[in-house]
């Protein structure tokens, strides 16, 4: 059961792709109710879209510390406005986070304190990238370190850390940028992992990430037979989430460990 506090635009995206992947989905915001909700679900998604919910969140965020259920930060648009990049480091240094997942732009943001991504996409001159790899993984690695959180740096690369052992999944497609919400997305896969294995948030991010970038890569080579464009490539990618088995995922998962 996975509480998440999260945006209007892609909400229902979010419950399904829970659903998909067995778990069940609540979406709740109001400050009367949220301590309640977090403390009976296994996982807390809070994201930076829905920043009118700040309260709640907080709210949300400490009982899930008091029953130590993991909290999956997603922080929005994290260098787009002041308020975005506070709120996520008062979740932060208050050691509220389990897991940060972001792409590219949103981790260095919160990182650096830098404003410079203009709404929810990557800056192109964040990504990481073959050639900038190894210096992206060792920052991502800090940064786990200075927050004590897993970090699931999304993009064409995904990066997980816990600070000791870092990898790197390759694969998914190119239009999973063209569709909204497939960050969110892979934020709500995250908390469902690490809801269904909270004693590994590593693992559960590394999950997350590969279902994700298999699930991208099948979708995609669907639409391309079926001649479709991006709004059924998103409903593709809920389908390969729903029917995916594990050997479908053994047969693809390319995890390299650094
Ligand atoms: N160029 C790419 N090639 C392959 N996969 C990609 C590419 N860009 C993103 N992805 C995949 O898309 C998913 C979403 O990651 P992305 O970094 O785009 O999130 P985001 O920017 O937060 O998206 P949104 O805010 O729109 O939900 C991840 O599974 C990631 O691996
Ligand atoms: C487009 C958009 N604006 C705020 S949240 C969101 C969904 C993708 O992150
Ligand atoms: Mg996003």
């Amino acid at each position: 059961m996975v509480h998440s506090i999260t945006n209007n635009v892609t909400v229902n995206d979010c419950a399904n792709i829970i659903l998909a992947a067995g778990g069940s989905a609540i979406m709740a915001q109001d400050e009367r109710e949220v301590a309640e909700i977090t403390s009976r679900s296994d996982a807390l998604s809070l994201n930076m879209g829905a920043l009118r919910a700040q309260e709640a969140m907080l709210l949300s965020a400490h009982a899930a510390k008091r029953r130590k259920r993991p909290v999956i930060l997603d922080p929005v648009a994290a260098g787009a406005s002041r308020l975005r990049g506070e709120m996520c480091a008062r979740l932060l240094e208050a050691g509220l986070v389990s897991v940060v997942r972001g792409n590219a732009s949103e981790v260095w943001a919160l990182m650096t304190g830098a404003q410079h991504t203009l709404g929810v996409e990557v800056n192109a001159l964040d990504q990481v990238t073959e050639q900038n790899l190894s210096e992206s993984a060792r920052r991502v690695s800090l940064f786990s370190r200075e927050t004590g959180a897993v970090v699931l740096l999304s993009g064409a690369l995904d990066i997980v850390s816990d600070g000791k052992c870092t990898a790197v999944l390759r694969g998914g497609s190119e239009m999973m940028r063209r569709i909204t919400g497939a960050g969110c997305m892979l934020t709500s896969l995250t908390a469902a992992y690490c809801g269904a294995n909270p004693e590994n948030l590593f693992e559960a991010a590394v999950a997350a990430s590969g279902v994700m970038k298999t699930c991208g890569e099948l979708a995609y080579r669907r639409v391309c037979e079926e001649m479709e464009g991006t709004a059924s490539f998103r409903t593709r990618l809920i389908d390969a989430v729903s029917m995916l088995t594990g050997s479908d995922l053994a047969a693809k998962l390319r995890v390299q460990i650094l």
